[in-house]
């Protein structure tokens, strides 16, 4: 039998997990890994302490399997950058680092404002993305900016130590902020316009295209033959594709620590609003759609901490199916460390709103869930302004809670699938690899099955519309005073 390692290089840990060559899952394993924050709103990963997670996987993974291809999956958007020697520089500055608004600014006046960028890149230069954090480089660490060789993403290091092939997928590199969405290839002007040399950009890849095989000395170790490594792709996209998105219109709500939605489409016309994410999908041609909520299932778990650190997650659920829809007035808004989607607003914070002496302990919790759900019902509305959303899947920590998943499939109006695996993109990965290895696309898309559709509850739908609307309009009468809070911090 061959067998597939697909392997998530994730903010908070590493997962791994070992399929079958019918995609069965036989076992999964797992690394933490802590993030630095040398400033308030930075963040920061050394590479070397993925590679020592991935180590430990692997020296893992052979004491019981001998693996034919490994896949990955990958945080996107995080900067590492190699010196001649292919040696980090200096620390990854990770997806989540705020240091680049005025790098953001900068490149968007530079090319004639947001639609511009646009309609070139596909996004508008955001503090998250890759290209902002390597002028924050040029500008700031001059000396460690010349000693540039090559970039790359986090999974990409992680191809280099194992094969020592230097590349990214067209995945990642759609969420650089310096590839063209209309030629397919890096944007030689942005380059041109910054000074900035080219050649530090990787060669580029297909997802599922095979890289290359394990070093020698690695496969030795491990007691391995033959062993093939294939890109991988952007987390995100791994995650869909893990749980089979394949044909426009298949969507997916994600509830995990952030929360996304994001739909397939075929249109190559990105969103000018800059409000939705457009990016490249890890099936060649295709592309998707995807609204990030920065807080969504941790907005929860801080409540839960707080202020009911003995209560597990089953008194947590009992708790919120006390109280009702709507929370007896309750208004609860997401955004404990600002938001991505829809606001982009780095100064947006937490919010209970409409508190009376009536409420009880349960409201609050219920009013939680139900504002990080309006929050992913944003996304999803503003996708649907773009491409026809036919078939949700949902994932993440947060939908094993039955109730949430119905919270928000009465929100979207629609039923809501649960695949039988929900393993983040680490099964995206591993079936990347199955793909690598030459197994059919379309027969390696059956393997996801699913356990439960979720219905919309139709009698809620009404007053979950009001207090949608109520919920809008909160941040808007908010947005000034979030300035305000955020000047007087400064
Ligand atoms: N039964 C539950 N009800 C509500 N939330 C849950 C439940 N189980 C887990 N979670 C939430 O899901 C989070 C983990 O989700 P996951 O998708 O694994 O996150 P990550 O994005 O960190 O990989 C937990 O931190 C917790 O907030
Ligand atoms: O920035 C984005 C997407 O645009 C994030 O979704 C990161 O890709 C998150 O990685 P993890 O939290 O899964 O590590």
């Amino acid at each position: 039998m061959r067998k597939y390692l697909g392997i998530d290089v994730g903010t908070t840990g590493l997962k791994g997990l070992v399929i079958s060559e019918e995609g069965e899952l036989l076992d999964s394993y797992s690394y933490s890994l802590e993030m630095k924050v040398p400033k308030p709103a930075w963040a920061e990963q050394e590479p070397e302490d993925w590679w020592n997670g991935v180590y430990e996987i692997l020296k893992k993974v052979s004491r019981t399997h001998r693996i034919d291809v490994i896949g990955f999956s990958g945080q996107m958007h995080s900067l590492v950058v190699l010196d001649e020697n292919n040696k980090p520089i200096r620390p990854a500055i990770l997806w989540c680092d705020q240091r680049t608004t005025p790098q953001c600014k900068e490149a968007t006046e530079a090319f004639g404002g947001e639609e511009k960028v646009i309609s070139k890149i596909g996004n508008p230069f955001l503090e998250g993305f890759t290209f902002p954090k390597i002028l924050w480089l040029k500008e700031n660490e001059g000396e460690n900016f010349k000693k540039i060789k090559k970039i790359l993403l986090p999974k990409d290091y992680i191809v280099f130590k194992l094969t020592g092939s230097i590349g990214m997928d067209y995945s990642d590199a759609s969420g650089t902020a310096c590839f063209n969405v209309k030629t397919n290839y890096w944007d030689e002007d942005i380059f041109e316009t910054f000074g900035i040399n080219m050649d530090i950009m990787p060669e580029l890849y297909p997802s599922y295209g095979i890289r290359g095989e394990l070093k020698e000395s690695l496969q030795n170790e491990l007691g391995w033959r033959n062993t093939k490594v294939v890109s991988g792709g952007a987390d995100n996209a791994s995650a869909a594709f893990g749980i089979g998105i394949s044909k426009v219109g298949e969507s997916m709500v994600s509830i995990g620590t952030s929360g996304t939605v994001l739909t397939l489409t075929e249109k190559k016309v990105p969103d000018l609003s800059g409000k939705i994410h457009y990016f490249n999908y890890v099936i060649q041609d295709k592309y998707y759609y995807m609204g990030v909520m920065l807080s969504a299932a941790h907005s929860l778990n801080w409540v839960k901490n707080r202020f009911f650190p003995s209560s597990d997650w089953a008194e947590i659920e009992k708790r919120i199916n006390q109280s009702v829809p709507g929370s007896n007035g309750i208004i609860f808004l997401p955004y404990l460390n600002g938001e991505r989607t829809p606001h982009r607003d780095p100064n947006a914070r937490g919010v209970f709103f409409g508190i009376s002496s009536l409420n009880t302990e349960n409201d609050i919790l219920r009013a939680t869930m139900e504002g990080i759900s309006f929050g992913l019902r944003d996304s999803f509305e503003l996708i649907k302004e773009k491409t026809e959303i036919k078939d949700m899947r949902i994932v993440g920590g947060g939908a094993k809670n039955k109730t949430w998943a119905k919270i928000v499939a009465t929100n979207f109006k629609m039923p809501v699938k649960m695949p039988e695996i929900d393993e983040g993109g680490a099964y995206g990965a591993a079936m990347l690899a199955a793909v690598g290895d030459g197994q059919q696309l379309e027969d390696v898309l059956k393997w996801v099955k699913f356990k439960e559709v979720i219905e919309p509850d139709y009698q809620d739908t009404k007053i979950y519309d009001d207090y949608y609307e109520a919920y809008r309009n909160l941040y808007k009468s908010l947005k000034r005073n979030f300035e305000d809070l955020a000047r007087i911090q400064r």
